[in-house]
């Protein structure tokens, strides 16, 4: 399959996560699944802008008392009385302005100072209004959406979750610590998977790790938790390959075979006979990379029931088309210009670990596209 194509079907296979009430706290990354309505008006009520006097008609002014924050709403000030008052506290109906102390000068209980009508007065609903809209559905949570929606009066917010991933990383030589032995390798593609997953918004939610079996393949698969699972190595046809024979265990069905790209192009998409998706990963690490980009982050994106992602496009002229399959090559960008790197290979991270952006680099030529890096 054609490099974009499946990245559309892979976006089109997923289904948008249920929405659910999730705490404010706990719902960074996760997308607003109705708009985010004020509860309150802000401020709520009119407060103080500035720590000094609150005071009513033309100086001088007599001052009544003190008001700090939190306390309730004071009874009305008079023409040429003053309350000393807190940022933040409520201004006391009929107050002309707020002095500062710093301009105010006070004699016993009796103030003057310079000010203007309404100088220093938040007032209420100046920020928003109660029952305004803020932010639309399909908003990501950032750490400053959760402070605006505890702001207006949210404990709880109906969100689409993170969607869960599991991972199965699958090789007889590969090794999770240390030096490997003669002929084996380290793991470096479940190292750097948690970074990528979290990057598209999901939440990895466990790591398995499988020999060249079937049996033990098919049992990392079933008892892996995720909404998303993906699978790397064994993706090719060689003989400790098992992805493609232990689908039939799984009760799946290829949607994607593989993707006509270099590298990745063993990569892979399966619906299970439980119906989650299950993306296959080469083995080498560039590859798994790239398959995850081609594959994973649309469905990712899909999961949490935003758009596909666009992609900007870049200048390129360094970097030629194949011929007949999509390039992905690591590129640093520098001037809206994308140079290639070195050691860009499949089996290869070295590039990839300088690099800003992915290269997409069409078949016959044409504009090139960049997939972001975490
Ligand atoms: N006859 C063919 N052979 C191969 C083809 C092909 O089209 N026909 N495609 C090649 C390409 S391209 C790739 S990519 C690989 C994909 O192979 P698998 O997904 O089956 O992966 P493995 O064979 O298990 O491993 C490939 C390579 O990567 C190393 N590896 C595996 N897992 C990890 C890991 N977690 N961390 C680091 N390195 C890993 C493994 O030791 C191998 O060296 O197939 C080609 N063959
Ligand atoms: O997908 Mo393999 O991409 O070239 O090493």
């Amino acid at each position: 399959m054609r490099w974009a194509e499946a990245r559309q079907v892979a976006y089109s296979a997923a289904c948008a996560v249920l929405p659910s009430p999730l705490p404010v706290s706990d719902s960074l990354g996760t997308v607003l699944a109705k708009p985010l309505t004020a509860l309150i008006s802000l401020p709520s009520f009119d407060r103080s802008a500035m720590d000094g006097y609150a005071v009513c008609g033309p100086a001088p002014w007599f001052v009544r008392g003190q008001l700090l924050a939190g306390q309730p709403a004071p009874p009305p000030l008079e023409s040429g009385q003053a309350y000393e008052i807190a940022t933040g506290a409520v201004i006391p109906a009929d107050t002309t302005a707020v002095l500062p102390y710093e301009y105010a000068q006070l004699c016993g209980r009796s103030l003057t100072g310079p000010v203007a009508a309404g100088e220093n007065i938040r007032r209420a609903g100046e920020e928003c209004q109660r029952g305004e809209h803020l932010l639309p559905a399909g908003t990501v949570v950032s750490a400053q959406v959760q402070g605006l929606a505890a702001a207006v009066g949210y404990d709880r917010l109906w969100v689409r979750a993170k969607p869960t991933v599991g991972v199965v990383i699958s090789g007889d030589e590969v090794r999770t610590h240390g030096i490997p032995e003669d002929g084996c390798v380290r793991d470096a593609i479940g190292p750097l998977l948690p970074g990528f997953v979290a990057s598209c918004g999901g939440e990895l939610v466990a790591t398995e790790y499988a020999a060249d079996t079937e049996k033990d393949l098919v049992r990392a698969v079933e008892s892996s938790p995720g909404q998303l699972l993906l699978v790397s190595g064994s993706s090719s046809v060689g003989p400790a390959d098992q992805l493609r024979r232990s689908l039939r265990s799984l009760g799946g069905t290829m949607l994607i075979e593989r993707v006509d790209c270099r590298p990745g192009h063993p990569q892979s998409l399966a619906r299970l006979g439980d119906g989650r998706l299950l993306v296959g990963l080469p083995g080498n690490p560039l590859a798994a990379v790239v398959a995850f980009l081609t594959l994973a982050v649309p469905i990712c994106a899909a999961l949490r029931g935003l758009p596909l992602p666009s992609l900007s496009t870049v200048s390129a002229p360094g970097l030629g088309p194949h011929g007949t399959s999509t390039r992905l090559v690591p590129v640093v960008v520098r001037d809206g210009v994308a140079r290639g790197l070195e050691h860009g290979g499949s089996a290869m991270l070295r590039g990839l670990a300088l690099a800003d952006a992915v290269a997409v680099v069409p078949p016959d030529g044409g504009e090139v596209l960049l997939l972001p890096l975490p």
